[in-house]
């Protein structure tokens, strides 16, 4: 029998510094989730994501019960991952091509190099339907990498989902319900590396890593990021979205958009180059992409609050025969399409007619 794998314990972690320039930043609002406990605590969030989430699906969630050391942890763990080789890394391929983003994405490169600027490792949900292999730093940190995920889905997101079904006033396991953790579908922890370019380099391409997208899971989570450079568009203009060590930044992504018959807001973000004092830096990020189970359909919810708001939407008039799992492949394989070059503009419409709202 094989000996069992020592568990290294990794160098520290240590945020960077945050950037000295004054940056025009979106003003986004904080739920505070360990106030759902409490009385009175989801009536006064459900007030506040009520002011809010119908024009704008960025938000702050605080009280969210994970410890500062857990999350540089986990930014330690995904470090290491990405000092590994470039031939070992490309072992656990992720097959893009089908739609799958489970393993690893490397950064473009040689004629494609102006497609993107990041790595990227998708660990799925720790489910049978996703047993898969992985590299030893990640084997030797897996129980850990589950703890900090099931925490992510069962304390953070399902309290979530329940809230936004307590504000839309249907039972409060409408959404719960379709986020089993252990039914087939496909969420995932993704360690991103972005490598800094040039003034130059980023000057021909405008200054952008990351073009203005939609996500198209449920809800994205993503950690503090010092290194500024992600932006929300805003009625004013893109904003940069401020980030703390004691909050996650969240947002409502498409999926979620059409579960809540357009009323919640798959919001369009991007990556911009960051502030010259952090330019040159690599930009390494910590996110988890929660989805509804694969065979959910993303018909709209029917809700006495989107009624009385006349806003109520059919079936017929949204994507009501579309799986949570048809939209996410679509959406990946077409960015797959983009970044090797296959396509050599970006596609609009992704599946039955609708299209990615992607900006500049
Ligand atoms: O790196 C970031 O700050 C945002 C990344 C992002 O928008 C994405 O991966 O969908
Ligand atoms: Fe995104």
């Amino acid at each position: 029998m094989a000996a069992p794998a020592t568990v290294t314990s990794l160098p520290e972690y240590h945020y960077p510094e945050q950037t000295q320039e004054e940056l025009e930043w979106a003003s986004l609002e904080a739920l505070d989730i360990s106030r759902l406990d409490q009385p009175g605590g989801k009536e006064e969030l459900a007030a506040q994501v009520l002011s809010f989430i119908d024009k704008n699906g960025f938000f702050y969630v605080k009280g969210h019960g994970l410890t500062d050391a857990e999350i540089r942890n986990q930014y330690a763990i995904g470090r290491e991952f990405f000092k590994l080789p470039l031939e070992e890394k490309q072992k656990y391929l992720a097959n893009t091509a089908a739609g799958d983003f489970r393993g690893y994405k490397p950064q473009s490169t040689g004629e494609l190099a102006a497609r993107d600027n990041d790595e990227r490792y998708n660990i799925p949900k720790f489910t049978p339907e996703h047993e898969r292999p992985h590299p030893e730093i990640i084997t030797q940190h897996l129980e850990e990498i589950k703890r900090f995920s099931l925490h992510i889905h069962n304390k953070i997101l399902l309290p979530l989902l329940r809230l936004f079904a307590y504000v839309l006033e249907v039972d409060e396991n409408y959404f719960v319900n379709r986020h089993r953790y252990d039914a087939q579908g496909l969420e995932y922890l993704r360690y991103m590396l972005y490598h800094p370019r040039t003034a130059e380099e980023d000057a021909k391409l405008n200054n952008i890593w990351a073009r203005g997208h939609t996500d198209y899971n449920t809800l994205t989570f993503l950690f503090h990021q010092p290194v500024a450079g992600l932006q929300v568009q805003t009625k004013d203009g893109w904003k940069y979205v401020r980030s703390s060590p004691d909050s996650i930044i969240v947002n409502v992504a498409d999926a979620l958009e059409f579960l809540s018959g357009g009323y919640l807001k798959s919001t369009v973000h991007r990556v911009v180059r960051p502030p010259e004092d952090q330019a040159s830096r690599p930009r390494l990020g910590l996110i988890y992409f929660a989805r509804p189970e694969a065979n959910i359909a993303l018909a709209p919810v029917q809700s006495p609050l989107l009624q009385r708001l006349g806003l109520q939407k059919g079936v017929d008039e949204s994507l009501g025969s579309v799986t949570a799992e048809e939209w996410a492949r679509a959406r990946i394989a077409k960015d797959h399409r983009f970044r090797t070059g296959i396509a050599k503009q970006r596609e609009r419409e992704i599946i039955a007619g609708v299209s990615e709202k992607y900006y500049d």
